[in-house]
């Protein structure tokens, strides 16, 4: 029989927990305080289950989610986690029937873009998705960069780092966020909420909850402003032969001004016993190694595709964002689900963007997915016609098209969700 999907219920939460958990190869018993605190995150009616006689074998949920675009402002984007399927139930396409009905959702609802970070390359691909920003973890050998035999904090008068309390940490760094991703014109970083902020610094937890807390530090500059945050744990590996061997593993660290940024990670490199500094999930072109006597102190352990865009209103995505120079160029784009697609002229100039959908010839032809790789500023045009996956009717089309879409930054997505 045809597995059924449909909008749980309370009721089914546990069930749904479940094939979460076997779909994610986690075989650990879910406690009922655990299905509780989950689920106080879950929101029923964006969330929906595969189920085969009862039983469920198919796990997609959808949450909101404010998404940063290049000149901070903030587009409403449709979030996709907890994606599984059984593995007896695999490559039936139960995926893309959920995937299916949860885009047409989000359309109807009006989210100008889907988001989700990929388990898998291959999988998103086939629903109109394109890896929008990488990411790319760091490990310092710390007594390489020698940071922390002076004082590493900032220079009198330029502001100080103070280690709080996570209640404390939780008064100040959410507002801090919300300054950070609307000035920061740092694209790809999105909203965290409540919930968030008390998961992720110990306030809501569960028993023999395997999480750590974290040290939060916070950086405020010469007028008190806290200007960036930071949290880590630390592990001790041995004391060998008297000698600490620790590892600080960065949780988040966010900073809105240069200062701040040099100084939280001056603060990390200085802390004694660290041996070795993992940065967590950094944007490729962090400033990092640079900032220390030696950059080859760092090594790149991971890099890779990180946040997947998937556009839906094309004209609403393409008007948020800015862009670096005035240009036109009409783009024909090709969606199989006839979600987004069609052809659209793009003006730039100073005041803003127009986008409007248009009869004229196209300039650039691609598919939807390649609409979400370019869209952040990450990928250039010129290297998606080497591949193929953008068509170029115009000579220069794809320079232009990189010279109005390529940002000063790179995106980031700091969270995993
Ligand atoms: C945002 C997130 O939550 S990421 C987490 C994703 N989940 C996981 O990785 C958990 C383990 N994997 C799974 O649960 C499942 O394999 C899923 C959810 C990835 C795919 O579910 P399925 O129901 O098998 O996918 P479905 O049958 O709809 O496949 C659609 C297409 O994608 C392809 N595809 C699906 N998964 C994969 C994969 N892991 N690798 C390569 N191709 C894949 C299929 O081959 C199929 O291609 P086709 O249209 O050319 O025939």
């Amino acid at each position: 029989m045809t597995p059924e999907i449909r909008t749980l219920t309370a009721d089914d939460l546990p069930a749904w927990f479940r094939a979460v958990h076997v779909g994610f190869l986690n075989g650990k018993e879910l406690t009922d305080e655990e299905i509780a605190v989950r689920g106080g995150g879950v929101g029923v009616d964006r969330t929906q289950g595969a189920f085969d006689g009862g039983r469920c074998v198919g796990t997609f949920r959808t949450m909101p989610q404010q998404l940063t675009v290049p000149g901070g402002a903030a587009l409403p984007s449709c979030a996709v986690t907890n994606v599984t399927v059984s593995p007896t139930h695999r490559r039936r396409g139960l995926l893309t029937r959920m995937m299916g009905e949860a885009m047409a959702a989000a359309k109807e609802r009006g989210d100008a873009v889907a988001s989700l970070i990929a388990a898998e390359y291959p999988i998103y691909g086939h629903h109109g998705f394109g890896p929008a920003a990488w990411t790319t973890e760091f490990t310092v050998d710390v007594p390489r960069t020698g940071l922390n035999r002076r004082y590493a904090g900032p220079p009198p008068g330029e502001g100080r780092v103070d280690l709080v309390e996570p209640e404390a940490f939780r008064r100040v760094a959410p507002e801090f966020h919300e300054r950070f991703r609307a000035q920061s014109h740092r694209q790809g970083v999105i909203d965290r909420n409540d919930r968030w902020w008390r998961m992720t610094t110990g306030a809501l937890r569960w028993p023999d909850d395997e999480w750590e807390p974290p040290f939060c530090a916070v950086f405020r500059d010469a007028e008190g402003v806290v200007q960036g945050t930071v949290t880590y744990t630390a592990r001790h590996d041995t004391w060998h032969n008297k000698l600490p061997h620790c590892t600080l593993s960065v949780g988040k660290l966010e900073a809105a001004t240069p200062q701040a940024e040099r100084a939280l990670w001056h603060f990390l490199l200085s802390v004694d016993w660290v041996t070795t500094l993992r940065s967590g999930y950094r944007a490729p072109d962090d400033v990092l190694p640079l900032l220390l006597p030696d950059p080859r102190a760092a090594r790149i352990d991971a890099h890779a595709d990180f946040l997947w865009l998937r556009p839906l209103d094309v004209p609403r995505m393409l008007e948020a964002r800015t862009y670096a120079v005035p240009g036109t160029l009409v783009l024909d784009l090709h969606d199989e689900t006839g979600l987004a697609g069609g052809r659209f002229r793009l003006e730039t100039g100073p005041e803003g963007a127009a986008c409007t959908r248009t009869e004229d010839g196209a300039d650039l032809s691609m598919d939807i997915a390649a609409l979400g790789t370019l869209y952040l500023g990450d990928e250039t045009a010129t290297r998606l016609t080497a591949l193929g996956r953008v068509a170029e009717h115009t000579p220069g089309a794809a320079a232009t098209a990189d010279a109005l879409f390529r940002t000063a930054r790179r995106p980031w997505c700091p969270d995993v969700f």
